[in-house]
């Protein structure tokens, strides 16, 4: 085939994951760089996967949503300090909450071009080793003084430092345009849609009996390994109900009467890192791996939250999968109610029932809650934004494998900045 000739697309397989347990932030991972937490998962899935060896991946592919300027190339400095072969080539990709999505995405398309035959790739994050700038003041006189061309003109430049320029520049969790927190913004789509707080507090408190449940029968034998102590997500509270929910005070939304959102039916910070292995049929095949199940099929989407209506739910900050999931039904012709699991990441309750209800509102089906988050999701594991793509997919994949029948699942995940990445495992 000559190279201007368009590929033909190969099946690519997902063949199995690897995370740490997740943590609360400002916990037992507290002194923990997203470096270490990725070379812990993907050191897992190198034992797990027997990936030692010149060449035994194509390409590794990941990122983080806060990033210290060390990390210039996380992927690759990950790499560089882990089991793999130091010859694998490797690069970030950054999406806020859809990056570890995103980043197998990525590897997927080229191993469904042919252009590799096989891919790890993830996401990692830590809000308790945020990374901390110098205060612009400063950095812009740092910058002067390191220009200038003679000692006086250097402390020249230095004199001006003032006690003011000491305070750090902190990563905030909010949205650079409009100023509002990630909480914020779903408070504000949660009123536009009418979601209440029992609602809310039901879907967090499934959340976490599901993921206990699914720990319980050994469900996350295979996905996760151990890492600073901790074998099991430290946010899980199996005892969770309804009624337990229902006691804690609002933190969001606090500007209008009846505030929903409070610390249970929202995610908390949270560390972590997660990985996927991906290949090509054939390599799977060489090396004696089943595939758990098939990349078919992904689509974005991103909304306008900054010159829309503040309060039109339909444009919310967290609503364009409300968007990506008709789009990726319609061109794949399938419809809701084929899929077997839908995994939608539960960055908030509020914003998992306002995404079901836009869907019903743009004609598709209401979806049967048992097959909603079957495991649990991130209200129960926690949210290390970048890892969460991985760990959805790892987790999706597992399920359709362990029906050892036919069946579809669909991934939904809402990002900041407005955007959503879709995406829909088969297993045939
Ligand atoms: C696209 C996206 O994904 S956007 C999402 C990005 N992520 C975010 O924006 C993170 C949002 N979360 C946050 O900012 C914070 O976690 C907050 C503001 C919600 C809560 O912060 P904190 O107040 O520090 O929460 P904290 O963990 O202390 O919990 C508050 C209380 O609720 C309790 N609580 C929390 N969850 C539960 C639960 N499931 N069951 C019972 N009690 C609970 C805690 O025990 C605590 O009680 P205490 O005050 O008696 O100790």
């Amino acid at each position: 085939m000559s190279p201007l000739e368009p590929a033909r697309a190969r099946r690519v397989a997902v063949l199995g994951g690897t995370r740490v347990p997740f943590a609360r932030s400002d916990g037992p991972y507290a002194t923990a760089s997203s470096q270490e937490m990725l070379t812990a998962a993907l050191n897992g899935l190198t034992d797990r996967y027997d990936l030692r060896g010149p060449g035994a991946v194509g390409e590794f592919v990941a990122g983080a949503v806060l990033k210290h300027s060390r990390d210039f190339n996380l992927a690759r400095e990950t790499v560089l300090g882990s089991a793999l072969d130091p010859r694998t080539p490797a690069y970030d990709v950054q999406q806020a909450c859809g990056t570890g999505l995103q980043a197998i995405v990525a590897a997927a398309n080229k191993i469904a071009l042919g252009q590799t035959e096989s891919a790890v790739a993830g996401g990692a994050d830590t809000a308790s080793d945020a990374p901390l700038g110098v205060n612009d003041g400063l950095r812009r006189i740092l910058l002067e003084a390191r220009r200038a061309r003679s000692a006086a003109a250097r402390l020249k430049a230095l004199a001006r430092i003032r006690p003011g320029h000491l305070v750090p520049d902190v990563p905030r969790n909010a949205e650079p345009r409009t100023g509002l927190s990630m909480g914020e913004h779903a408070a504000v789509t949660a009123r536009a849609w009418g979601i209440s707080r029992r609602a809310q507090d039901e879907l967090a408190a499934t959340s976490h009996q599901r993921l206990a449940a699914a720990y319980d029968r050994g469900f996350f034998r295979d996905l996760v390994v151990p890492f600073r102590g901790l074998e099991r997500d430290q946010n899980l509270r199996p005892d969770s109900t309804p009624e337990k929910l229902a006691a804690l005070k609002p933190v969001f939304g606090l500007d209008h009467p009846n505030p929903t959102m409070t610390a249970g039916n929202s995610t908390p910070l949270t560390d972590g890192a997660a990985l996927v292995l991906l290949a090509s049929e054939e390599w799977a095949k060489a090396r004696g791996l089943a595939p758990l199940a098939y990349l078919t099929a992904c689509e974005t989407a991103a909304v306008d939250f900054v010159h829309g209506d503040v309060a039109d739910g339909e444009d919310g900050l967290l609503m364009a999968p409300a968007y990506a999931v008709p789009r990726l039904l319609e061109r794949t012709g399938l419809d809701l109610a084929d899929f077997d699991v839908v995994e939608i990441h539960e960055a908030f309750a509020s914003q998992v029932l306002a995404t079901l209800a836009a869907w019903e509102k743009r004609g598709l089906p209401p979806l049967d809650r048992a097959r909603l988050n079957p495991t649990g999701s991130s209200l129960a594991t926690g949210h290390p934004f970048a890892a969460t793509g991985a760990r959805i997919v790892a987790t999706l994949a597992r399920q359709l494998a362990e029906r050892d029948a036919p069946g579809k699942g669909l991934i939904s995940i809402c990002a900041a900045g407005g955007q959503g990445v879709t995406a829909i495992l088969e297993r045939p």
